[in-house]
């Protein structure tokens, strides 16, 4: 069964089509990255889920039920992270959760759902209008995970965090991902969506204009890999061994560097022991993957239709394998 099912969902506010005939399926289990630009539509199909708003046609699905008829049904079983969320001011951190826990009728303890957003002690006991963006973002994700749900739908989660925070984000979804629970996100950051996501949908003007796991939109979109390669005497040989290897598109010498265009994400590993085994020294090696800004804005055209809000910069992303022990060759 899929956590999350619309089939031709549409919402029109007058003339403006916020969502358009959107199909999504989102899978049990797994971490979903909903993206686009400003005013895509995420919130809008966020809000139909969530009964907040009702369509102008077509329907969604929400863990088997509808999301209007099934509403009773759904809402104990999801835990929702709102864009935005209110705070009452005058009441602590702490009395926050107990209000969700009675209101889930759950038996969660509060101070273990403060702890496992990283709100300290002293701050639970503060009242939450004092609370900085970030210790509010916490808060309201305590707040979602209350009753522990099935599915967690969460709009800008790391929205406020410090670098920090965002890190201990990202782990709190794949563990809750890891115990089975569902989770749906919509963000802007598109680091932290690659950092966490199974899959990803894109939408464009209320339309839906991929559904993949970022290799798969990488591969789709052709973006190929260059590997670079200082060696110790880049020579002829060297090159050769590199660009008869399956998955390498081609190898040329640049000064001390070999550089190889690989369309094979498993071909990087290969051209390393291959070349070692050539008897070559190899002192760095950097790679640039299509980074997913320069997918979301081939997908969205965001750089070129919206000058209110320009499209992000269309760089590749480079990691140095030898300096940053957590990059692809290094694993
Ligand atoms: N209540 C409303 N009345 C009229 N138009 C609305 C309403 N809610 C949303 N819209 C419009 O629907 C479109 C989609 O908005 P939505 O908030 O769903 O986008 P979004 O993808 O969540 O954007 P952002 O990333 O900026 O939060 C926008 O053009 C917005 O102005």
């Amino acid at each position: 069964m899929a956590a999350i099912r619309t089939s031709g969902l549409t919402k029109r506010y007058g003339d403006l089509t916020a969502v358009d005939d959107l199909d999504l399926e989102v899978r049990e289990g797994e971490v979903f990255g909903f993206l686009g630009p400003n005013g895509a539509g995420k919130s809008t199909t966020i809000n139909t889920l969530l009964d907040f708003t009702r369509p102008t046609s077509g329907s969604a699905t929400v863990l088997g039920h509808d999301s209007h008829e099934g509403a009773d049904e759904i809402s104990p079983r999801v835990g929702v992270l709102p864009e935005g969320f209110d705070c009452y001011p005058r009441l602590t951190g702490r009395r926050h959760v107990e209000f969700a826990i009675e209101t889930k009728d759950a038996a969660d303890d509060p101070d273990e759902l403060l702890e496992r957003v990283g709100l300290a002690p002293d701050d639970r006991s503060r009242r939450a209008g004092e609370y900085s963006t970030g210790m509010r973002q916490r808060l309201a994700t305590a707040m979602a995970l209350v009753g522990d749900p099935d599915l967690l739908i969460m709009d800008e989660p790391s929205s406020g965090l410090d670098p920090h925070g965002i890190r201990e984000m990202q782990d709190l979804v794949r563990s809750e991902a890891d115990s089975g629970t569902t989770v749906f996100f919509s963000s802007h950051i598109l680091e932290h969506v690659e950092a966490v996501c199974d899959r990803i949908g894109v939408l464009n003007d209320g339309t839906l204009v991929a559904v993949d796991t970022i290799e798969g939109l990488r591969e789709s979109i052709g973006g190929d890999a260059t590997m670079r390669l200082a060696l110790d005497t880049p020579t002829e040989r060297a090159r050769e061994v590199a660009a008869s290897i399956e998955g390498v598109a081609s190898a040329a010498v640049s000064g001390q560097t070999l550089e190889c265009s690989v369309v094979d994400p498993a071909a990087k590993a290969t051209v390393i022991v291959e070349l070692e085994r050539a008897g070559a020294t190899i002192r760095d090696v950097r790679i640039e993957e299509v980074s997913l800004e320069s997918l979301f804005t081939t997908l969205t055209n965001a750089g070129s239709e919206r000058e209110d809000h320009p499209g992000p910069n269309p760089e590749t992303k480079t990691d140095s394998a030898l300096e940053n022990p957590d990059s692809e060759v290094a694993e």
